[in-house]
């Protein structure tokens, strides 16, 4: 196992350093500096286009940054993605889970692509299921599940190789207030019991006051404002809600329309939602 690079931010989960992604005539990220430390659940607010997504891909490795650094459990993205893979879970905005499969069968293919085989599998598997508490169901298709059943699911298969960080782009989106409590007690419990750091991303005021430890909004690609919720509203004046520090630092109103309806609609297009 290689050494973690001597790094003067080692208690920080994520660290980024004018973080910069450039798209063809769009800089989605700009300049983008933040430490995250270790065992916080984490949010990423901020309007459509914010640059959120962009944020979870470098961090994952899945794209490149154009200039500036970002180190993910003490590695560098850039320069060692498989340290940073290995030590990462990643359950993307759109649906992970094979509708076609049981969870079983879901949680056993995540397993072998993370490593695990022989005991140590079929024991991660058991744990997991049991995690998700999907054991009555086990054997049935995915398909048949309920949208919190899925995310609860996708978390487990997230976690099976026990990663030091979780990442989740919007996990509850388009689910109905009991299965959106039941994903935030799944998390909570990763944090409290594994000491995992989580990252998400959220529209949802509520839930980024009721689950994260810190916030940051974007806008435009840009660090608007960083803080514990409660600062946050603080610093907004005297009865600010989430959704005033919102509007105030992403210069817009919340989009509840169309962008919703439309990820909804593709989960519901790939015979899942
Ligand atoms: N592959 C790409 N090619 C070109 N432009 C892109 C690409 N991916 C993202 N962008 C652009 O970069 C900007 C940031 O997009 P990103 O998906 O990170 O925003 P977001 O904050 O996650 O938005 P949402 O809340 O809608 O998911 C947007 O203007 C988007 O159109």
């Amino acid at each position: 196992m290689p050494e973690r690079p001597a790094n003067p931010d080692s208690n920080a989960a994520i660290v980024t350093r004018a973080l910069t992604r450039q798209f063809a005539g769009i800089r989605a990220l700009d300049r983008l500096d933040l430490k995250i430390a270790r065992g916080r659940i984490f949010g990423l607010l901020g309007p459509n286009g914010a640059g959120k997504t962009t944020t979870i891909k470098i961090l994952t490795t899945l794209l490149e940054p154009s200039a500036g650094s970002a180190t993910v459990a003490g590695f560098d993205v850039a320069a060692a993605p498989v340290e940073v893979r290995r030590r990462i879970g990643y359950v993307p905005q759109l649906l992970s889970a094979d509708g076609a499969l049981t969870a079983i069968e879901n949680l056993k293919l995540s397993a072998r692509l993370h490593g695990l085989h022989g005991a140590l599998l079929d024991a991660r598997v058991k744990e997991a299921l049991a995690f998700a508490n999907l054991d009555a169901v086990a054997r049935q298709l995915v398909r048949t599940y309920s949208g919190g059943m899925i995310r609860r699911l996708e978390i487990a298969q997230a976690t099976l190789h026990s990663p030091e960080l979780l990442f989740l782009d919007e996990p509850t989106l388009g689910l109905d207030p009991v299965a959106r409590h039941t994903v935030w007690a799944r998390l909570e419990q990763l944090q409290r019991e594994h000491g995992v750091t989580i990252l998400i991303t959220t529209h949802d005021m509520e839930e980024a006051g009721a689950l994260c430890d810190e916030l940051a909004i974007l806008h435009r690609g840009r660090l608007a404002a960083i803080g514990a919720p409660a600062a946050l509203k603080a610093a907004a004046g005297s009865g600010a809600t989430l959704d005033d520090v919102f509007a105030h630092f992403s210069g817009a109103a919340l989009e509840p329309g169309g962008r919703y309806r439309d990820v909804r609609d593709s989960r519901r297009a790939r015979g899942l939602g």
